[in-house]
């Protein structure tokens, strides 16, 4: 790009307050990027790209959202940890998006509510850590910080940040949004395939074949309505979104684009973009840059939160208390969950606010495995998904859905589920990036149980 170029897109982003305010604001958990004018090269690239979603696709999950906040509707997010750019693959997104179809089938049988998918897909890039150094057998290295930052491999020259990565996540991003966007509008997620998206599992697990089961009772409802008259072709697409952790805000700033029609700045990375709960401090970058940004946004709260930070929060990020805006998302951990839950729902509620409640069960609950594999026992994920809806069951609000760490493949990261992955099963196929995910298999065992639950409401 030409300097002239540049040096007019850079008036035009200083213009823009979305795009520039969160720099005078303390950011946690930026990348130490060696090289400025390499960094400035990138985003100045990204700001003249095309945006990879539409502010009109964002303002429709925003009232999708909003069904949810008013327990019209259940929220399904899902999908890798930490997406790496050589799983951007036909196999891996379509086993992500197979799988979040089926689990969405299940709950919204179970339900009679539309369920609304949300891949953690196509920007999941980037990830915050506990620590900025990795230790091993006494060398220490930056910590990898997701594909966007630098490299996996163990390595000084892996762990070095690079900001052309930042491209390649733009284009692995735009790369699987367009493969999902063609799965789920050119036949695969016609729900006259229920079947289909069974195949190879239904043999191997309980769950599989409860799907089965499922899918026959779909698939005669269907006939029944094609008998009836009704036209089933219109079942042959679904509505899809995208979301993932707005981490990196020279990313997210490159990539901020203005509407013309109504002057409201979005994120034009994903749908739905959430801020983590190591960055959600009020005074900071993040909160800053998202409550400028017309998206639907969430926020995880952790298991220090207190009732006030809920209504600091809703005060920056959703002063106008409009529905669809704003989703917590609790991690709190399945200890936690049922005392920590009440007083937040209560107090967002004293304040009038209109949020979808959404449990994150595997954040609060990671421990260590004697092989020294990080792990999520089923159970404890399960449980604290039961506390989630209990709690929301006493006080009569809306469990509003789950947000998990999931994969389309039989990996063995999490511990448990009904084909019980065992402690010394981990080392056979544990492949995540970063945080362990359900397999297949218990991810659809999840949503039966998450099924039940409703239905037993
Ligand atoms: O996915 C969430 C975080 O990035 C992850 O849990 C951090 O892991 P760490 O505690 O190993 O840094
Ligand atoms: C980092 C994440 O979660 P949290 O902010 O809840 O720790 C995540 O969802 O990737």
């Amino acid at each position: 790009m030409k300097d002239s170029t540049r040096a007019s897109k850079r008036e035009s982003e200083a213009e823009h307050p979305a795009a520039a305010s969160w720099r005078a604001f303390p950011a946690r958990q930026q990348p130490d990027w060696p090289d400025p004018r390499a960094l400035r090269a990138v985003t100045d690239d990204l700001a003249a790209a095309p945006p990879l979603v539409f502010a009109a696709e964002c303002d429709q999950l925003r009232r999708r959202m909003a069904a949810v906040a008013r327990g019209e509707a259940i929220l399904l997010q899902g999908g890798d940890c930490a997406e790496t750019f050589e799983r951007t693959t036909t196999d891996a997104i379509r086993g992500k998006l197979q799988t979040l179809l089926q689990m969405a089938v299940v709950l919204s049988h179970a339900t009679a509510l539309p369920v609304v998918k949300v891949g953690r897909m196509a920007g999941q890039y980037a990830k915050p850590r506990s620590s900025a150094v990795e230790e091993r057998a006494g060398v220490a290295l930056p910590s990898y910080r997701g594909d966007a930052v630098n490299g996996l491999e163990f390595t000084e020259a892996a762990r070095v940040p690079d900001p052309r990565r930042l491209r390649t996540m733009y284009e692995a991003s735009a790369r699987t949004l367009n493969l999902v966007r063609a799965l789920t509008t050119g036949g695969f997620a016609d729900l006259r395939q229920v079947h289909a998206w069974n195949e190879g599992f239904v043999a191997a697990s309980g769950a599989g074949e409860r799907y089965e089961q499922l899918a026959d009772e779909i698939g005669r409802t269907l006939d029944f309505m094609r008998a009836c008259g009704v036209d089933t072709r219109e079942l042959a697409t679904t509505e899809f979104f995208v979301g993932h952790e707005g981490l990196l805000l020279d990313y997210e700033a490159a990539l901020t684009r203005t509407e013309p029609d109504s002057g409201r700045a979005y994120a034009t990375s994903g749908h739905l973009l959430w801020i983590g709960e190591r960055t959600r401090d009020l005074d900071g970058a993040h909160v800053e840059y998202f409550s400028r940004v017309a998206n639907p946004i969430a926020v995880k709260l952790g298991p220090t939160t207190s009732p006030d930070t809920v209504v600091s929060l809703l005060d920056r990020l959703d002063p106008d208390r409009e529905p669809g805006r704003l989703t917590f998302v609790v991690r709190a951990g399945a200890e936690r969950v049922r005392d920590l839950l009440p007083t937040l729902v209560e107090k967002a509620n004293a304040e009038g606010a209109q949020v979808a409640w959404v449990s994150d069960p595997m954040h609060g609950n990671t421990t260590t495995a004697p092989s020294g594999h990080k792990t999520r026992r089923f159970d404890t994920v399960l449980d604290e998904v039961r506390g989630f809806v209990e709690v929301h069951q006493e006080l009569g609000t809306h469990p509003g859905g789950i947000h998990v760490e999931l994969t389309g493949d039989d990996v063995t990261e999490c511990v448990g589920g009904g084909n019980a992955v065992l402690e010394e099963d981990l080392p056979h196929r544990y492949e995540t990036a970063c945080d362990p995910r359900l397999n297949h298999t218990q991810s659809l065992d999840l949503a039966f149980l998450l099924a039940e639950m409703y239905r037993g409401r």
